[in-house]
């Protein structure tokens, strides 16, 4: 994708995998700045502290970590060692765990001195195949966003949660592909943009909408089941962090209430993810699924402009006040009424359907 000319891209390789560069999204959407990470650590260190963040982007970013690591020394503990501690660094998003094992599996068999070339590749390949899978799930998107539209001969409204868009993957994102897809077809539409507190995800999302121009409004986290009611939300479209075999999601916190108030109110509920998002290991989401706990200050400060412009930490509350992050949430796949992937859109119940090589993942589980 372009904005303005200049192309979205989050992740790339710098020298020919000597490094990465990445934009650094703790800035956003105050400044943009990218950065040049030239060690596994510094690509870890980005992931932990969400410079790099979004379930697909961080498969890849972990990818390339890996890249480098095997760059320094590519024996097998240092590369038992690398895979462990960056998938300790986000333990929700499985994309982080699928992309890390998918290129050890790659280079294990092979003698140390000729795994660099191939974990170069398998990064490269999996780079471009993320932006071809959102691609495709914005396509599939589209079209029901087109259903919509079909139907009401007015501007759609979709409501989203977290970011969702180009931001958190390669290119295009997954949510918020759909909703580009549409609105370059011409297809009116507006985006309600939930803000996502504790770290305001959402805002980046109005960044990106602002961006190209799609019309947006950002609401607070609570606000969305007074829409709903209201009629004024069309479809919910989010995210996904991990996907259950049989449909369970787990996305950013607050999806789950989300997608209760849909349930009641009988708006279509939708998560896009490309297929590395789905765990075909685990069944069921609420037992199954580690949610990440982020630190207490994520709630204690908010990030925004002081009166100088400057980027700033603002205290809300005192050190000693009690507080719990929990970072993500599952919602059953009964709340769930379809998953757009990259092959297309299934209700959670047939997924294996849609993915026979997951089923057979699924049955060896
Ligand atoms: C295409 S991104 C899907 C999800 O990763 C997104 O909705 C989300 O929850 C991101 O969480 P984050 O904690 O910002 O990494």
């Amino acid at each position: 994708m372009k904005v303005n000319g200049i192309p979205t891209r989050t992740i790339w390789s710098v020298d020919h995998g000597q490094a990465i560069g990445i934009i650094d999204q703790t800035k956003l959407p105050f400044e943009f700045k990218k950065e040049t990470l030239r060690d596994w650590r510094q690509v870890r260190e980005a992931i932990a502290t969400m410079k790099v963040r979004g379930a697909p982007l961080i498969g890849i970013a972990a990818a390339w970590a890996m890249v480098l690591a095997i760059r320094d020394n590519a024996q097998d503990d240092l590369i038992h060692e690398v895979r462990s501690e960056l998938i300790a660094t986000r333990p929700t998003a499985v994309n982080l765990q699928w992309a890390v094992d998918h290129l050890v599996k790659k280079v294990m068999p092979l003698p140390a001195k000729d795994r660099l070339p191939v974990a170069y590749r398998e990064a490269e390949e999996m780079t471009q195949a993320n932006v071809l899978a959102n691609r495709a799930i914005g396509t599939h998107g589209a079209k029901i966003i087109a259903e919509l539209y079909a139907k009401k001969r007015e501007p759609v409204n979709i409501l989203t949660h977290c970011n969702a868009g180009w931001l958190a993957t390669v290119d295009y994102g997954t949510a918020l592909s759909a909703v580009y897809i549409a609105f370059e077809q011409g297809i009116p539409l507006h985006v309600w943009v939930d803000e996502t507190r504790p770290r305001e995800q959402g805002l980046l999302t109005a960044w990106e909408l602002a961006g190209v121009g799609i019309p947006h409004t950002v609401i607070a986290d609570n606000a969305g089941g007074h829409l709903m009611q209201h009629r004024e939300v069309d479809a919910v479209i989010v995210g996904a962090d991990r996907i259950t075999a049989i449909g369970d999601v787990a996305n950013k916190v607050g999806t789950y209430l989300k997608a209760l108030a849909a349930k009641d109110m009988d708006v279509p509920f939708y998560v896009a993810a490309p297929s590395s998002t789905i765990d075909w290991t685990i069944q069921d989401g609420k037992h199954g699924i580690e949610i990440e706990n982020r630190s207490g200050d994520e709630l204690r400060f908010i990030r925004g402009l002081d009166k100088k412009g400057h980027l700033a930490d603002i205290r809300l509350m005192d050190a000693q006040t009690n507080v719990e992050n929990p970072a993500f949430d599952v919602t059953p796949a009964r709340l769930v009424t379809g998953i757009i992937t990259e092959r297309g859109v299934c209700a959670p119940e047939f997924l294996t359907r849609l993915f026979p090589e997951g089923a057979r993942k699924h049955a060896r589980s």
